[in-house]
């Protein structure tokens, strides 16, 4: 069987301690982590909330990885502003949230970062189809969007694959990435459908040694 990929890990700070979110970033850091995923919800578009673009701002200064900000907000357009002056290296949003993604990704590129769009459980991968030539990275939920600890859907699978055969056809360098439910049970079966981006919170977070916690969903299970 041939190896699997060896995925960059994106901790989710929504299962860190809030109080302290700036260790937080820093620690996983310093074990190891490739980027920081930041989870922003509205009360809205999902039943949850979270923060805004001053938090993003003052967690800034805690590290120089990869700030991945995943909007779960509607409207979009009005924030990405905000979020890239605050510091954001990729905006992602969801397809799910209006009917103008084009514009959206033009938007987030004019402002000189990486653009993501996300798919929840219920849409097709064909959703995004007409997009393709903007993206940077594609997020496939492997929940429904709002809250960390939920059980990973493995009808997801399937449409993680199709997404990758769809990236391999455009001959672009995109990011597959999957956020939701991602253990060290479910992340060599999200790798072996094609994502190269594990988004993890409670199997990161909850563990009390993140560096081995993070190389455990890359497969190397040694500390
Ligand atoms: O976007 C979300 C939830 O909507 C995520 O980024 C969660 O934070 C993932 O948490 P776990 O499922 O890994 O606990
Ligand atoms: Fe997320």
């Amino acid at each position: 069987m041939p190896a699997l990929t060896v995925p960059l890990i994106a901790p989710s700070i929504l299962s860190a301690d809030c109080a302290r979110f700036g260790e937080e970033i820093k620690a996983v850091d310093e074990q190891g982590a490739d980027w920081i995923h930041l989870d922003v919800m509205d009360g809205h578009f999902v039943p949850n909330m979270t923060f805004g673009p001053v938090i993003v701002k003052a967690l800034r200064p805690y590290s120089r990885l990869f700030f991945d900000v995943h909007l779960m907000i509607e409207p979009v357009d009005l924030f990405i502003e905000p979020f890239a002056k605050a510091g954001a290296d990729q905006i992602l949003f969801h397809i799910e949230a209006g009917p103008h993604a084009h514009r959206t990704l033009q938007t987030i590129k004019s402002f000189g970062i990486k653009a993501g769009i996300v798919l929840c459980p219920s849409t097709p991968a064909q959703a995004i189809s007409e997009i393709l030539d903007l993206v940077d990275t594609i997020l496939v939920m492997t929940v429904n969007p709002g809250f960390g600890g939920q059980q990973f859907l493995e009808s997801q699978l399937s449409k993680i694959n199709q997404i990758r055969n769809m990236v391999d056809a455009t001959g672009r360098d995109i990011r597959i990435s999957v956020d939701g439910g991602i253990t060290a049970k479910t992340a060599p079966l999200v790798i072996n459908a094609g994502a190269d981006v594990l988004v993890a919170g409670t199997s990161i977070y909850g563990q009390k040694d993140y560096r081995q916690a993070m190389n455990a969903l890359r497969g190397q299970d040694v500390k």
